[in-house]
């Protein structure tokens, strides 16, 4: 263990207590596996720092938000252990996973594919894409938004992170696998012994074979492109082309494979199960429909969207923000502690697991009134700044804060402004919204009928 030091924790006269409801042996286990969603956002109530046993081993949920920014900014304490370990043995020692000096460096050498001129430069693509992909959209059909939301942004992520000119039905078979691994990775790293996914079974064979698959389709990529030795500027050329400061050593072919699984299992559902959120709460409010429709007919005036129509579209941005803070993604992250510290006025032993969770925070009534309302409001102007410091957290915070946070917003408001200045989706009647906590949270099903506008 390390004896790093955090820096000073916030002073206030913290609360802290016990989740209710302990069982022997299990302790809150089953609580925090049958019912996620609702057992983390029935936390706060029990204080800023909130014990949780998960087994025979003490874990604590950071409900207040200058808690959880202390933890988050504070990563040499609050380190990426348990869950991150077990993650690394399946996605390499890539970015989402790596700590200490490895990561920053890694962060370094990946965050220029990020930039706002390289966001900008991927804008044109992304309308495109949408355009096509609603193309054979007729009236009166019905569609799977989620499903189809999934399909375009892995077209997307094709298109602009890696530039490949692969074609639909192989995009479409990654899509097919990704969703398969991204399951299992989440299955693996969150089981308690790791024995069930070692067994030949039907699933774990499905498992095996979706990540081979995966990995062949990748790495075909990998190497058409070391071929042509074009510079895309986009992340694929990033990573062939980063060699480290000291060793002037480049990335592997596996390394880089490694790095850009990662980066479709973080990147593409997260964003394409906002997007699905979005077209749900709309279909489910036509006054905030309206509105939305409202303002992308006055900014866009039946122009393509562009990345400079993006703060004209102050409306559809909040509603963007308020469905991340109903549905946040990312639901729940975890950290270990690196060395004993002490948090919310507690005394915490090395090798800890600290919870944080955004559910946990966007839902408490103390810090959103009325926290179950859709209410896109809250995110204008004026009343913005009634929302607390912290109070938001759909991508984290600190050095490990999402590295794709401006491009998701990005991609959605201009999938949302393309899609909305043509259709509208109505939810089919008796379909109800059924979130479901995985790796990511995902919306499941949301059959939904096209209505051109
Ligand atoms: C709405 C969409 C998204 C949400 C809600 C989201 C959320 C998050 C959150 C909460 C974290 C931090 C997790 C932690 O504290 O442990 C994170 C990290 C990360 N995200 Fe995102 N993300 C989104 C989209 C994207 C996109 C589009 C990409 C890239 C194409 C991406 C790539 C990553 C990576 C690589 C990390 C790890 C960063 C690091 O540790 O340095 N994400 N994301």
């Amino acid at each position: 263990m390390t004896s790093a030091k955090s820096s000073a924790p916030p002073e206030r006269p913290w609360t802290t207590g016990t989740a209710p409801g302990s069982v022997p042996l299990l302790g809150h286990t089953l609580a925090l596996w049958r019912r996620p969603l609702q057992f983390l956002a029935s936390l706060p109530a029990h204080g800023d720092l909130v014990e949780v046993r998960l087994g025979p081993s003490r874990a604590y949920l950071v409900c207040h938000p200058e808690l959880v920014r202390h933890v988050l900014l504070n990563p040499r304490v609050f380190d990426k252990g348990g869950v991150f370990d077990k993650a690394r043995q399946l996605l390499g020692n890539s970015l989402s996973v790596s700590r200490g000096e490895d990561h920053r460096y890694q962060r370094r050498m990946i965050q220029p594919a990020f930039h706002p001129p390289r966001i900008a430069a991927y804008t044109a693509a992304v309308a495109d894409d949408t355009r096509t992909a609603t193309g054979s959209w007729q009236p009166g059909r019905t569609l799977d938004i989620s499903d189809t939301m999934h399909a375009l942004l892995m077209r997307v992520a094709a298109r602009t992170l890696f530039s490949t000119g692969v074609d639909e039905a192989t995009i479409d078979e990654a899509r097919h696998c990704l969703r398969i691994v991204s399951h299992g990775i989440y299955k693996r790293t969150m089981a308690p012994l790791g024995i069930m996914e070692k067994l030949p079974t039907p699933g774990n064979r499905r498992y095996d074979r979706a990540n081979a698959r995966l990995r062949q389709i990748v790495d075909q990529m990998i190497s058409d492109r070391r071929r042509s030795g074009a510079d895309h500027g986009d992340l694929l050329s990033t990573l062939l082309r980063a060699e480290h400061p000291e060793t002037g050593q480049g990335l592997a072919d596996g390394e880089v494979l490694d790095q850009v699984v990662t980066f479709l299992v973080a990147g593409s559902e997260t964003t394409a199960s906002t997007l699905a959120f979005v077209f749900h709460l709309l279909g489910a409010h036509p006054e905030v429909e309206k509105r939305v429709h409202a303002e992308i007919d006055e900014v866009l005036q039946g122009r393509s969207p562009a990345a400079e129509d993006l703060p004209s579209l102050e409306y559809t941005r909040a509603v963007i923000t308020e469905s991340l803070r109903l549905y946040p993604p990312s639901w729940m992250a975890m950290r270990v502690t690196a060395a004993e510290t002490e948090l919310g006025g507690r005394t915490v032993p090395a090798g800890t697991m600290i919870l944080y969770s955004a559910q946990a925070l966007h839902h408490n009534p103390e810090l959103f009134p009325d926290p179950e309302r859709f209410d896109p409001e809250r995110w204008l102007p004026d009343r913005a700044g009634e929302v607390p410091r912290g109070a938001l957290l759909p991508f984290g915070a600190g050095s490990h804060k999402c590295i794709g946070d401006v491009l998701a917003l990005t991609e959605t408001a201009l999938i949302v402004a393309t899609i909305a200045s043509r259709w509208r989706l109505r939810p089919v009647p008796g379909t109800a919204l059924r979130p479901e906590p995985k790796a990511t949270l995902e919306p499941g099903p949301l059959p939904m009928v096209c209505v051109p506008r």
